[in-house]
């Protein structure tokens, strides 16, 4: 008799019996043997036997809150996973992520690769430091100035929208759906400015990343071009095939992606097969499938428009150069161009959201930051400020800086295992292959560092507390080898943002005592963001 002739014939009592000695194989066993040390830490009971509690907690889109109340719970060190440290110590941040201490990225990005692996979810060390090497000079202070007409001009489309609804909003106008259904009361627009910081972000990232803006700030609308089936041809032969495209919403393709991966992820890989056939995952892998259709028409289109002098992120990535003195080929252009797209778009209209809700509930910030911000431009004329012009602005960096610590855009611990030989942390010794991370969300409220009412928005902060405190426990790109390369232009282009539409508009929320609504995939983004616009000079 065959194993599954067998298994097929047993009664309900032995299966229970095989299922129980399978759990506590899979499960018990491991958790008894404690390979990792880390049976002594507190967490919730299920996370110490499963993946399950973490693989949960981060579908349901709020890991960073369930994490920090584990932590205001258990204290510094609680365990997540069967083998999850996490640690909610800023002193921890130097050696999990630190340069010379050797701990690599977890299997967690694995669940986050699509055409190949990019700069973003490649684990090996070479692989990175070459990668890390042809990428870096691009974001350099020097190169990424050349990007700021094209921050510009995507403001400037931003702004002939929004002082149209502006003037709407003041005839007691409304407008329709296609424009995130905007409606005119009291003298201003009412409007969710969430979807548009999403086709800001998106029109600049896709100018600068693909050649071309995605064209989302002129049609009002959250549209892509997408190759379809065109992700096989690049993987196996990484060269221009001829591709169908398709039209789809980008911002939510990436939304669902972010969610699907980081859901995925926190997954033992040998689960993840099973897992993808759940329909809620399935469509995420489709999502997956689709972003990596947005780069692939992207670069597609404009490889075959032939040479350019546009001084743009393409450009400056086919120039880019590995110690043997070779360029990328084409499918890791492609991968390298789309994970630009991802990690430069919604982190930045996300956190653009977050400062605007904090700045519309706390008016009397508002005013302060417009006050500095009208000293600073007094006499100039131009809708736009320039980088030079707000670059050294204390207060609107405070707000700024306040704003990602209050929001965390990356607010998770982002996941790191420890190299061979073992690592100290905080004290304690883990041994190799133990995943550790440090929660961004849990540390940015740490009240030794941020004062007693970490939980209130309160610019001035930055000028009270513990200057090497803060320095050392405010972590919005992380630190280290694998922190954010798009630090510069980020803080370009919020600083930039955020100054030309706060000289410009006044802000209030529809609802000022309600907490802003998130949901968390690998970014902890703003559901909606309903806020009453006009025109300062109004
Ligand atoms: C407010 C905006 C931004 C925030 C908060 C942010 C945050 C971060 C964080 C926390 C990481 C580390 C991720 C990890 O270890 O898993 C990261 C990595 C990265 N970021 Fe950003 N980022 C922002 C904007 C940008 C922009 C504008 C770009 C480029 C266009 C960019 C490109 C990247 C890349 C390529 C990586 C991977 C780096 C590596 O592994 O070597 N980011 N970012």
């Amino acid at each position: 008799m065959s194993v599954v002739e067998r298994l097929s014939s047993l009664d309900p009592t032995s299966w229970a019996i095989l299922l129980l000695i399978a759990v506590a194989l899979f499960h018990v066993v491991p958790y008894l043997a404690d390979p990792h040390r880390i049976r002594a830490y507190p967490g919730p009971w299920i996370a110490k036997l499963s993946d399950i509690w973490l693989g949960k907690v981060a579908a349901d889109g709020h890991r960073s809150e369930r994490v920090h109340e584990l932590h205001e719970k258990y204290g510094t060190f609680v365990r997540i996973a069967p083998n999850h440290l996490s640690i909610a110590d800023p002193d921890a941040l130097q050696v999990v992520y630190g340069h010379g201490t050797g701990t690599l990225k977890s299997d967690f990005y694995d669940a986050f690769v699509s055409i190949e692996r990019g700069l973003f979810n490649t684990r090996s060390r070479p692989e990175h430091a070459r990668k890390r090497k042809i990428v870096s000079h691009i974001f350099s202070q020097k190169s990424v100035l050349e990007f700021e007409p094209h921050v510009r001009a995507h403001l400037i489309q931003l702004f002939k929208q929004w002082d149209r609804l502006c003037e709407g909003g003041q005839k007691g106008l409304s407008g329709d759906e296609g424009e995130g259904g905007w409606r005119g009361r009291d003298g201003r627009v009412w409007l969710d400015c969430l979807p548009w910081y999403n086709y800001l972000a998106f029109d600049i990232i896709g100018d600068l990343a693909f050649g071309a803006p995605f064209g989302m700030l002129v049609a009002c609308k959250d549209s892509a071009p997408v190759a379809i089936s065109a992700q096989d041809a690049m993987a196996k032969y990484g060269k221009e095939a001829d591709y169908e495209v398709e039209h789809f919403p980008a911002v939510q393709v990436l939304n669902d992606r972010g969610e699907y991966s980081a859901s995925m992820g926190v997954l033992p890989p040998h689960w993840r097969p099973l897992v993808k056939r759940i329909p809620w995952y399935s469509k995420g892998n489709q999502a997956v499938q689709r972003l990596a259709g947005i780069a692939i028409a992207a670069v597609a289109k404009r490889l075959a428009s032939g040479v350019t002098d546009r001084r743009d992120l393409l450009a400056k990535l086919q120039e880019g150069r590995d110690d043997n003195g070779n360029p990328m080929g084409r499918a890791e252009l492609t991968a390298e161009a789309l994970t630009q797209l991802i990690a430069g778009s919604d982190t930045t209209s996300n956190s653009s959201c977050a400062i605007t809700y904090y700045l519309a509930k706390n008016q009397r910030v508002q005013e302060k930051l417009q006050k500095e911000l009208d000293e600073a431009l007094a006499g100039n004329d131009d809708p736009v400020a320039a980088f030079e012009e707000v670059k050294r602005l204390p207060y609107l960096e405070a707000v700024i800086n306040e704003a990602l610590r209050i929001h965390s855009t990356s607010g998770i611990g982002l996941p790191r295992v420890v190299p061979a030989g073992g690592l100290e942390v905080c004290g304690r010794w883990f041994p190799e292959g133990t995943v550790l991370s440090v929660p961004t969300y849990t540390i940015h409220r740490d009240k030794s560092v941020w004062g007693d009412d970490p939980d209130a928005f309160r610019p001035e902060r930055w000028f009270e507390q513990d200057k090497v405190a803060i320095q050392k426990t405010f972590n919005p790109f992380s630190f280290g080898p694998r922190s954010c390369v798009g630090r510069n232009l980020a803080n370009l282009e919020l600083l930039v943002i955020v100054a030309s539409i706060f000289r410009r508009y006044h802000f209030v929320l529809e609802k000022p005592d309600a907490p802003l609504e998130t949901r968390e995939g690998f970014l902890r983004k703003p559901v909606e963001c309903i806020v009453g616009m006009k025109r300062r000079n109004d």
